[in-house]
C-alpha cells in the first residue's frame, strides 16, 4: 500500500473500529501507525494486546499526530466528538472518515468548524476478516491523494464501492452495512430449528455454517449464473426444497426482505434529521 506510513486515528474503539483495525493489521498495515481512542480501557487493551496498536483514552491526543481521523462512535456522539476535537487541536490538513450511519457531511463540517475534507464510509463487520464491503462518498474538499488513501485503506479489508451521492450511503447501509446481521439472523433461525430437531447446538451450528459457506462460495464461483439459477438447481420439482421455498413465498419472504431493507434506509434518513 502506498502512503502506508500515514497515521490513522480511530475515535471510538468498538465493534466497527475493532473489525477494521484487525483487518488492517492482518493485511500488513503497520500497527505503529494506528492509534485508537476510547473513554474506557478494556477494549483498548484488547486491541493493543492482540494487534499491537497504540491506544489512548484521550481523543485529542489520538487526533494530534494523525493524518486521517476515523470517526467511529455512535451516530448521536459524532458531532460532540467533532466539536471536542475542533475546540482543542489544529485540524488543518487532516482527512476525516466517518463510518457513522445517519450523520451527514454538512453537520459534521459545522461541528469541525471548517469545510473539512470528510469521507462518508459505510463498512461492515466482515472487514475483520478481509471480506468487508465499504461504500464511500467524498465531500468536495477531499483531495485526490486523500481519496486514494481512503480507498487503499478500506480496500485492504474488503471491496470498496464509491458512490455518486451522499444519499446512496443510506442505500449501502441496507445492502451491506446492516446486512451481515440479516444472514446471521437467518442462520440463527436455522440453528434453532436444527436444535429443535434434536441436533446438538454445536452440530447445528456446524451444519448451518457449512451450508451457508457452501452457498456463498457457489454464488462467488459461478458468477456466470444468476443466483436464481443456483436456487433452481437445488429445487427438484415436487420435492422438499420446493415445499420449503413455497412456504417462504407464502410467508412473503421477498416482500419482507424489501420492506426490511427499506426500513433500514428510512431509519438512516430519520437519524440524519436528528443529527443535523
Ligand atoms: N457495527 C457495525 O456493523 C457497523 C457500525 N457502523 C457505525 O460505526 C459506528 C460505531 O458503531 P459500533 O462500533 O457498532 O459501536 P460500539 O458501541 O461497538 O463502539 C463505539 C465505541 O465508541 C466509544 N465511545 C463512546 N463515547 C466516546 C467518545 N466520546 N469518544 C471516543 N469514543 C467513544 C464507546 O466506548 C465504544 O467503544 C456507529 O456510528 C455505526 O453507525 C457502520 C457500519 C457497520
Ligand atoms: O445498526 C447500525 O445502525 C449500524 C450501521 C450499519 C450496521 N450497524
Amino acid at each position: 500500500m502506498t502512503n502506508e506510513h500515514q497515521t490513522v486515528a480511530f475515535i471510538g474503539a468498538g465493534n466497527m473500529s475493532g473489525a477494521i483495525i484487525a483487518g488492517l493489521v492482518s493485511n500488513g498495515y503497520p500497527a505503529s501507525n494506528i492509534i485508537a481512542a476510547n473513554p474506557s480501557m478494556p477494549k483498548l487493551e484488547t486491541l493493543q494486546n492482540n494487534l499491537g496498536i497504540n491506544i489512548t483514552t484521550d481523543n485529542i491526543q489520538a487526533c494530534q499526530h494523525a493524518d486521517v481521523v476515523v470517526l467511529a462512535v455512535k451516530p448521536h456522539l459524532i458531532q460532540q466528538v467533532c466539536q471536542q476535537l475542533a475546540d482543542s487541536t489544529d485540524l488543518s490538513g487532516k482527512c476525516f472518515i466517518s463510518v457513522a450511519a445517519g450523520v451527514n457531511i454538512i453537520p459534521m463540517q459545522a461541528a469541525l468548524g471548517f469545510a473539512a475534507p470528510v469521507i462518508r464510509c459505510m463498512p461492515n463487520t466482515p472487514s475483520q476478516i478481509g471480506l468487508g464491503v465499504s461504500g464511500m462518498y467524498a465531500s468536495g474538499e477531499v483531495s485526490e491523494n486523500q481519496r486514494q488513501f481512503a480507498d487503499q485503506l478500506m480496500q485492504s479489508v474488503g471491496i470498496v464501492q464509491w458512490l455518486d451521492s451522499e444519499a446512496q450511503i443510506d442505500d449501502l447501509i441496507a445492502v451491506a452495512g446492516s446486512a451481515p446481521a440479516y444472514f446471521f439472523a437467518f442462520m440463527e433461525a436455522m440453528q434453532n430449528k436444527a436444535m429443535a430437531l434434536g441436533f446438538s447446538k454445536a452440530d447445528s451450528r456446524k451444519l448451518v455454517q457449512q451450508t451457508a459457506l457452501g452457498a456463498a462460495h457457489m454464488v462467488v464461483e459461478n458468477d456466470d449464473l444468476d443466483i436464481s439459477t443456483l436456487r433452481e438447481n437445488v429445487t427438484s420439482k415436487g420435492g422438499t426444497t420446493q415445499q420449503a421455498l413455497t412456504t417462504f413465498a407464502q410467508g412473503g419472504l421477498a416482500e419482507l426482505v424489501d420492506k426490511a431493507m427499506q426500513s433500514a434506509i428510512d431509519r438512516a434518513v430519520e437519524m440524519a434529521k436528528d443529527n443535523s
